[in-house]
């Protein structure tokens, strides 16, 4: 169980200051998110954040790249610092070659699913993959409302993942995830929960993250 919180909710202008809080909060990972103003609509986060991030945390670098043909970009923020990579099925038509692209930098590949696309549309990549993103609001901002539809799709990823030994992925869960929704997310086997507004909403990330942690184990 891995508590990843986003900086998209941090303080901008305080950011090392914020990053610093969540590693002494009990964040397992941290959570990057970049978007291109093409694929979502809206703007986060190049990779020089990412390599100014990098020697000032050692926390992993969850980098959950928004953007349109990830191809372009999967060297710069492999270089940057990046831990795992996810990149959306949605954003290209070359989505097996992205995925090589990324292992073979020695990146930890993962392929994420909007909400409109059902998980069978990965079959062919899961074999590549170490995690799979299961994306439980429409990407783009935080603050939003945790769409339940998305839990069956973790379901489904549980039991394909049994039924096929050669199979081994996280399965992570982005957006709206608080104290009301963790705790069906995680029993419906999810063990990666990327939070952002709910970590930082209240005045201690630690005590944030703690709750969530409570709940789920
Ligand atoms: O990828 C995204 C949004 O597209 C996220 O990672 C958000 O940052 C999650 O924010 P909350 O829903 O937890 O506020
Ligand atoms: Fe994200």
């Amino acid at each position: 169980m891995k508590i990843a919180p986003s900086i998209l909710s941090a303080d901008f202008i305080n950011l090392q200051r914020d990053v610093a809080a969540l590693e002494a909060g009990g964040a397992d990972l941290l959570h990057i998110d970049v978007m291109d103003g093409h694929f979502v609509p809206n703007l986060a986060y190049g990779p020089q954040v990412v390599a100014a991030l990098r020697p000032v945390t050692t926390l992993p670098l969850d980098v959950h790249l928004m953007v349109a043909q990830p191809e372009n970009f999967i060297e710069m923020f492999a270089k940057a610092g990046a831990d795992t990579l996810s990149i959306h099925y949605e954003s290209t038509p070359h989505i097996y070659h992205a995925l090589q692209m990324i292992r073979q930098l020695g990146v930890n590949a993962s392929v994420v699913i909007n909400p409109g696309t059902p998980v069978a549309a990965l079959s062919e990549v899961l074999p590549l993959v170490q995690q799979v993103l299961v994306m439980t609001v429409n990407p783009g901002f935080g603050g939003q409302q945790f769409l339940p539809a998305s839990i069956q799709k973790i379901e489904q990823l549980v039991q394909l993942r049994q039924a096929t030994p050669t199979l081994d992925f996280d399965i992570e869960v982005d957006g709206g995830i608080n104290a009301q929704t963790i705790q069906q997310v995680a029993a419906a086997g999810a063990n990666v929960f990327v939070a952002g507004s709910f970590v930082f909403e209240a005045n201690s990330p630690k005590q944030q993250i703690q709750t969530l942690r409570d709940l789920i184990e």
